[in-house]
């Protein structure tokens, strides 16, 4: 069993005449590892390109430059963060990756930025490279457009209205990261990774990866399997939202990289992560729950979940006792 790819041709739109088909191939993906790849998404390949540019620009600043951008300096910790910082597996060396995060441009009085909430509030963008912000900022709506459709074709996969998930999504937590993963060291040891085991926390994952791979999958049997880079995709995958809001129908499977293969040079990839709204009550849909029987995960809202575990990989202070069963 592989990772499968989804053609988009046709079901880009509410209505799109491939909807029901490519639905039937989303939801028998997401019941086995909870990943795919993506083709004929509709983003252009140049704005990709220049996505990776701008990636490997940001990261040529210097180290004393990125410093200053930290992500220290944001309380809902937009910037860079440098090698080390997070431990996506807690059994394992801190992870070999340097990153930047950035995230949507939400009006100051919007009451999310008000209240504090992860990822709604100001990115940290580095004054010497003046069109960073503005092609994030494309690349993010691009990014949302496709995850709200994804979204869709997810509900129509779990027989619900095309729109079921629409208003959870409204004001979504996004999150754009741009990394970048040194050449694996020569003689590391089996607990070194440039990213950890891991699931992903949010709803879905849109994951652009260059040419060298290095990214691992764990297939429903336990098998790791290569999520060889492929031309014109992105990697699709599910977040921890999706079982608990499928009541553990649709998976979120553990991946991890490693910088094995490109012949010593550095990787770049850039996920987009995206979730619900901060305050969508992440409880399972109709239809998933056996009668009967209670629900898996004890309900929580988006926001309480992801805040979570941003504390967790980052060893930051528990501040707030908001885990469920996860
Ligand atoms: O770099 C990759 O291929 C995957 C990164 C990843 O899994 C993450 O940032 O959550
Ligand atoms: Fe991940």
């Amino acid at each position: 069993m592989g990772i499968p790819v989804l053609d988009l041709t046709g079901a880009l739109v509410p209505g799109g005449p491939r909807s029901a088909e490519v639905a039937r191939a989303f939801r028998s993906a997401a019941m086995a590892s909870g990943f795919f790849y993506v083709r004929h998404h509709g983003v252009d390949a140049a704005m990709v390109e220049r996505q990776f540019d701008i990636t490997r620009r940001l990261m040529a600043l210097p180290i004393e430059r990125r410093e200053q951008l930290s992500i220290e300096h944001s309380p809902i910790m937009r910037g860079y963060e440098g090698l080390g910082a997070q431990t996506l597996d807690a059994a394992m060396k801190p992870d070999l990756k340097e990153s930047f995060y950035c995230g949507m441009d939400w009006p100051a009085d919007h009451p999310y930025v008000k209240a504090g909430y992860q990822t709604y509030g100001p990115s940290q963008w580095p004054a010497e490279l003046p069109d960073v912000r503005a092609h994030c900022e494309a690349y993010i709506d691009a990014m949302n457009r496709l995850s709200l459709r994804l979204m869709q074709l997810m509900a129509l996969s779990l027989d619900l209205p095309e729109d079921y998930f629409d208003a959870a999504c409204h004001d979504p937590m996004v999150t754009l990261r741009m990394v970048r993963y040194p050449a694996h060291p020569e003689g590391a040891d089996e607990r070194t990774f440039g990213a950890g085991a891991h699931t992903d926390w949010g709803a879905v994952t849109i994951l652009a990866q260059d040419a060298h791979g290095g990214l691992e999958v764990q297939m429903p049997g336990g098998s790791w399997v290569a999520a060889t880079p492929m031309d014109g995709t992105f990697v699709v995958n599910l977040g921890d939202m999706i079982p608990r809001w499928t009541n553990g129908l649709y998976h979120s499977n553990p991946h991890r990289v490693r910088n094995l293969y490109s012949g010593g040079q550095a990787r770049y990839s850039i996920p987009f992560f995206y979730e619900p709204e901060y305050l969508a009550r992440i409880v399972p849909v109709p239809g998933t729950v056996p009668a009967g029987e209670a629900p898996r995960y004890t309900p929580c809202t988006a926001g309480e979940h992801l805040q979570e575990m941003y504390r967790k990989t980052y060893g930051l202070q528990k501040q707030a006792a908001t885990e469920g069963a996860a």
